[in-house]
């Protein structure tokens, strides 16, 4: 399958960042969001990531203005039915993914695949109601897009070999790899890595260490990029609480229990970078341990 046009749902951290390699490869791309503000918010966070990428001499600055000019953005879902590939990207939550597919499914042609940058939600449930199942996938990219190697392939029950052949051809043509993962709660990388995190919230929560001495460890001591709660707030946290509690009702296991603690920072609204406030306060100059 030919695969020129790009739509990508939802217009957050991911949603940007999918829209910015896509466009750098050449693919027309098409971003949907409900806020125009989102949408604009996105807009500049690709300008300044590509001005850092042509900064750094890695990206000329005529591809970075192409692939400015690639990227187009709409309120209206009905749009992305000229797109051959969807990448839906909005918040993870599955009400709030069922309720895009089922308004989008309509207005797409019938070759267009289907896919779910979901962290963690059934691909096999969520194709099965939509009318495409063997044209629907998993497309999971790692944060930060532009610069993270690995994209997750998700096989549903459903999915036929053209559609997984067909997305591997754009994880190649974006220049990443792929990794297979069946269809279970969370994947391969969400399954270890979210669970470590949340371990990491029960140290805090049961005061083996403080914020700092937590991730501090974790980065001098087993040689992570971030401690695990900076990539918990890196990540956000109700992305977090959300992938937790899909292990945990999926897999039935009291070991995948959320940290009520990190239920509490969400109810709080203190979601992590994006809300500049969870175990890290990012108002001021420097990031300040809130614990
Ligand atoms: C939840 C899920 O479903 C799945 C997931 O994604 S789990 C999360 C997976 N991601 C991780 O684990 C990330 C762990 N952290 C890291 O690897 C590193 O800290 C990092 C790559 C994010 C930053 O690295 P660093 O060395 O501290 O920072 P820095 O030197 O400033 O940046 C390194 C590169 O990343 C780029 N970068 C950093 N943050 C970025 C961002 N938010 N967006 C785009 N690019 C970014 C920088 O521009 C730089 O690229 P160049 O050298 O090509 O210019
Ligand atoms: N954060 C991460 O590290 C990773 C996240 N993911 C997955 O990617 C997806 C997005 O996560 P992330 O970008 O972090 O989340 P964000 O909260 O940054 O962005 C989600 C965006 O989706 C928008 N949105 C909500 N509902 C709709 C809708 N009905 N139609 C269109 N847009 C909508 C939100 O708008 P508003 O703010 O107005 O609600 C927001 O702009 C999730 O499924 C997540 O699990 C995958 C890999 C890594």
């Amino acid at each position: 399958m030919n695969i020129q046009k790009i739509g990508v749902i939802g217009a957050g951290q991911m949603g940007n960042g999918i829209a910015h390699v896509c466009a750098l490869a050449g693919y027309d791309v098409l971003v949907n969001d409900i806020s125009q503000e989102a949408l604009d918010r996105a807009t500049s966070q690709i300008d300044r990531n590509l001005a850092r990428q042509v900064g750094r001499g890695l990206v000329t600055e005529a591809d970075a203005d192409a692939a400015k000019d690639r990227i187009k953005t709409t309120l209206t879902l009905a749009d992305l039915g000229r797109t051959d590939l969807v990448i839906e990207a909005a918040t993870e939550r599955e009400t709030v993914k069922d309720a895009i597919f089922r308004e989008l499914v309509p207005h797409l042609k019938p070759e267009t695949i289907l896919t779910s940058n979901t962290s963690s939600i059934s691909i096999t449930r969520l194709a099965s109601r939509t009318d495409r199942p063997e044209r629907f996938m998993g497309f999971h990219f790692m944060n930060p897009v532009p610069v993270m190697q690995l994209v997750e392939l998700i096989r549903g029950i459903a999915t036929d070999e053209e559609t997984y052949k067909a997305c591997l051809g754009v994880v190649e043509k974006l220049g990443k790899t792929a990794s297979s993962a069946e269809d279970f709660p969370a994947f391969i990388v969400n399954r270890v890595l979210v669970p470590m995190i949340n371990e990491a919230v029960y140290v805090l929560y049961e005061g083996v260490g403080n914020v700092k001495s937590i991730d501090e460890a974790m980065k001098l001591g087993a040689n992570h990029p971030m401690g695990p709660l900076e990539l918990a707030d890196f990540i956000g946290l109700d992305t977090c609480l959300a992938i937790m509690n899909v292990l945990h009702d999926g897999l039935a296991d009291t070991k995948y229990r959320p940290c009520p603690l990190l239920t509490k920072y969400v109810e709080a609204g203190w979601l992590g970078r994006k809300t500049s406030r969870g175990f890290y306060d990012y108002r001021g100059e420097e990031p300040v341990p809130t614990r």
